[in-house]
């Protein structure tokens, strides 16, 4: 793998006030995020408290309702490909790999936005691709050796233990050469060993010059890998900073228990439906002919 010289400080990830509606339902509100380079930052959250849908806001599978994403600078397109192409890189939280395709051939498909043939000459193995595969493999290989894949390279995907994949994945994500690599719980399902392993890896990642920004539940691998932290609860940016100015906010502990807390996130839209809820019980409370009203006449 190509060594660059780590500056750290320069932002590559610059969102503004991300906000992503479905409908009612408003899964992210308002995020601001920096990522700088040499950085590995981690975003963490209950279950449901808008993590993918902020990564999916990144990388362009979907359009912000509201707000801004930039790359070292630059608006990012609408399109996923023309974000890979730009620098960013993913995995995702289901696996998604070609199943039936080798190791080397899905680290290859992952290059299709470094070669001029393409997405389809990559899938579909046409001429194109045989040439660019002999340009594309030995970097391919590089990036096997560099996960500890390299002697799996022949083997089909499907046929890979499910931390290998996950590897694997991480393998064609780089393939793409990015500056910034998203991570989507990328220890799910694994042994402790192989978060061990995963861990070592990611720090590998930023030591080679890439920015990382992971998405993950085990809480351990996050205060031991990353730099900064930042906490989503209902979609509202809770609270961010070092592992210890996270550990140490009772609001952090209080959202993953569900409890309630001073000013937290949501709390504004729980208090209008109760009030709604509540003038509606007593316009109800009130009708004629409604149980109340007759057990009042019951009586
Ligand atoms: N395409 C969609 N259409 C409608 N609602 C959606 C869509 N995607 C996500 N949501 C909703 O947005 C909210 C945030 O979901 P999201 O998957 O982003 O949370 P998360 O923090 O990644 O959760 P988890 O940790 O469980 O993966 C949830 O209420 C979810 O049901």
């Amino acid at each position: 793998m190509t060594t660059e010289t780590i500056t750290r400080g320069e932002t590559v990830l610059d969102a503004r006030g991300v906000t992503m509606r479905f409908g009612g339902l408003t899964a992210v509100r308002g995020v601001d995020l920096t990522v700088n380079s040499g950085e590995i930052v981690g975003l963490i959250g209950p279950n449901g408290a808008g993590k993918t849908t902020f990564f999916n806001c990144l990388t362009g599978l979907y359009i912000p309702t509201e707000g801004e994403v930039r790359y070292k600078g630059n608006v990012l397109p609408a399109k996923s490909f023309k974000v890979t192409a730009a620098g960013i890189a993913r995995t995702f939280q289901n696996i998604r790999l070609f199943a039936n395709m080798t190791v080397l051939e899905n680290v290859l498909v992952g290059r299709h936005t470094r070669t001029k043939e393409g997405f389809w000459s990559a899938v579909l193995r046409g001429p194109g691709f045989h040439k660019a595969e002999r340009a594309s493999r030995e970097r391919a290989m590089e990036l096997l050796e560099f996960v500890g894949l390299a002697n799996k390279a022949d083997h089909l995907s499907r046929n890979l233990p499910y931390g290998e994949q996950r590897k694997l994945e991480i393998a064609r994500a780089l393939a793409s050469e990015p500056g910034l690599l998203l991570l989507d719980e990328p220890t799910a399902g694994m042994n402790p060993q192989e978060t061990r392993a995963t861990e070592e890896l990611v720090f590998a990642i930023r030591d080679k010059g890439i920015a990382v920004l992971v998405i993950e539940h085990d809480m351990r691998f996050i205060f031991n890998l990353c730099d900064r932290v930042a906490v989503l609860v209902q979609g509202e940016k809770l609270v961010e900073g070092d592992s210890a100015t996270v550990q140490g906010d009772d609001r952090v502990v209080a959202a993953y228990l569900g409890e309630p807390f001073e000013d937290a996130p949501g709390d504004e839209e729980v208090a209008e439906v109760e009030a709604a809820e509540a003038q509606a019980a007593s316009a109800t409370d009130a009708a004629p002919g409604t149980d109340n009203a007759g057990k009042e006449n019951d009586r």
